[in-house]
């Protein structure tokens, strides 16, 4: 039956596809992320499936090929069939999409694809929602939302200055996963309330049971690895919307963004040392070129703190705002942006940034494996433990 119904739904590649004419319901615009991460349920899967079929825009061919591909991948595996000729211009498209899905587990390919679906759900919705059901549930700690072209990711725990818990990097990861599939053309990263991010929330180290430090300390560096890993590689044009302060690895990060849009109260703060910790993000490589050495060892290692004009100086930042006209001014930049050909901007970002991608992956991996020593050091503890008892503030 799944099957049948997956077919149906990628009838669209034979032109057979026609959107609802009736009004449908739609999912909330919002895709609320943080909660236990699962993987999709075979159940869940037959929903994308139908959900597909009740979309109300076509979503263009490209996003078409990867809900095949993906489907393909999910029910059959890794590609099977004996390549199409070259003239055979639709079967080599959907067989080269599925055959670049290599060896993607099943599972994986079946999470990847409800993700895609939902993302598609969310956008196509998002255009007919009436801006007052837009509304953020204060509790949640990331908000993903699509609309016009743009896929914003807001940290939203304004009351602990959107410190990252291991939950919201694991979130984040996702929604970066569905934001490079799904039907949007950039991707920006914000933060709700005066901070864009405070960094790595400091309680992530407590409650550590002493025989598991090690383990823990293991097992968050591969964390840390795989979420950076993401930025690396994102396809997409992606943007920070620095609205407020900005410490430790969300600043760090900024170096493998495409465009930073900071307002004139952002202030850009990596006190590694002062924690007995070390750079991430890549920023021990990607900083001392973009702002050459000495800047670079203020910031990384005397954890001097720029002001948004300071960092614009050194390259960090593409462009300062006023606070008071930030929102304004960045949201419509944006938006002309992403009118922009989705193809040639992804196509200009990877000639951009695929001879450093190596490179790239090879410091995150040292950056992250010096991380997990750094973090079982007694600088480092007695600098979580100063803060966690309210003795220490930055
Ligand atoms: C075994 C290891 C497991 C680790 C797993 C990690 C995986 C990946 C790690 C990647 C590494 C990243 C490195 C970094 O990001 S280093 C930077 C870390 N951040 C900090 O050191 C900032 C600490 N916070 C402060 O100094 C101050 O709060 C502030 C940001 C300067 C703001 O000061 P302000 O006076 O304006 O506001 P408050 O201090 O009153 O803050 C309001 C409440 O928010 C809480 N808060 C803020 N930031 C954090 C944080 N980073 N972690 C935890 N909690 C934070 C603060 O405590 C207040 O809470 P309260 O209302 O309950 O008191």
């Amino acid at each position: 039956m799944a099957r049948v119904v997956g077919l149906l739904a990628h009838r669209w590649f034979s032109g057979a596809f026609r959107g609802p004419l009736q009004v449908i319901r739609c999912p909330a615009p919002q895709l609320h992320v943080s909660g236990p991460a699962m993987a999709a349920s075979q159940e869940d899967f037959a929903k994308a499936m139908n959900q597909v079929k009740l979309l109300k825009e076509d979503p263009g061919n490209e996003v078409k090929l990867k809900l095949y591909a993906l489907y393909k991948q999910a029910t059959e595996g890794p590609c099977n069939a004996p390549k199409p000729g070259m003239l055979d211009f639709i079967l080599k498209a959907k067989w080269d999409a599925w055959n670049a899905l290599g060896n993607l587990p099943k599972e994986t390919a079946r999470q990847n694809y409800v993700d895609l679906v939902s993302s598609l759900s969310a956008s196509s919705c998002s255009q007919v929602t009436p801006a007052a059901d837009k509304k953020q549930a204060e509790s949640d700690s990331l908000v993903v939302t699509s609309e016009d072209g743009i896929t914003t990711i807001r940290l939203n725990r304004p009351a602990k200055k959107n410190a990252l818990t291991t939950q919201m990097y694991r979130d984040i990861m996702r929604a970066l996963e569905a934001a490079s599939e799904d039907s949007s053309r950039i991707t920006v990263l914000t933060g709700s309330g005066d901070y864009y991010c405070s960094g790595n929330d400091l309680t992530n180290f407590k409650d550590i049971p002493p025989d598991k430090v090690e383990e823990r300390a293991q097992s968050s560096a591969v964390l840390l690895r795989d979420f950076v890993d993401r930025f690396i590689d994102f396809p997409k044009p992606l943007i920070a919307v620095v609205n407020g302060p900005a410490v430790g690895i969300s600043v760090t990060l900024l170096g493998l963004f495409d465009v930073v849009y900071a307002s004139d109260r952002a202030t850009f703060h990596t006190p590694f040392s002062h924690l007995g910790q070390s750079p991430e993000g890549c920023s021990s490589y990607i900083f001392p070129k973009m702002m050459g050495p000495s800047k670079a060892a203020e910031m990384l290692i005397f954890g001097k703190k720029l002001t948004a004009r300071e960092a614009l100086a050194q390259g960090l930042v593409t462009a300062v705002f006023p606070d008071d006209t930030f929102q304004k001014e960045v949201w419509a930049r944006l938006k002309a942006y992403a009118k922009l050909p989705p193809n040639a901007m992804r196509i200009a970002k990877r000639l951009m940034r695929h001879q450093e991608k190596e490179k790239l992956h090879a410091v995150n991996a040292e950056e992250s494996r010096v991380l997990a020593e750094r973090w079982v050091s007694d600088e480092c503890i007695t600098a979580i433990v100063a803060f966690l008892s309210k003795k220490a503030k930055l």
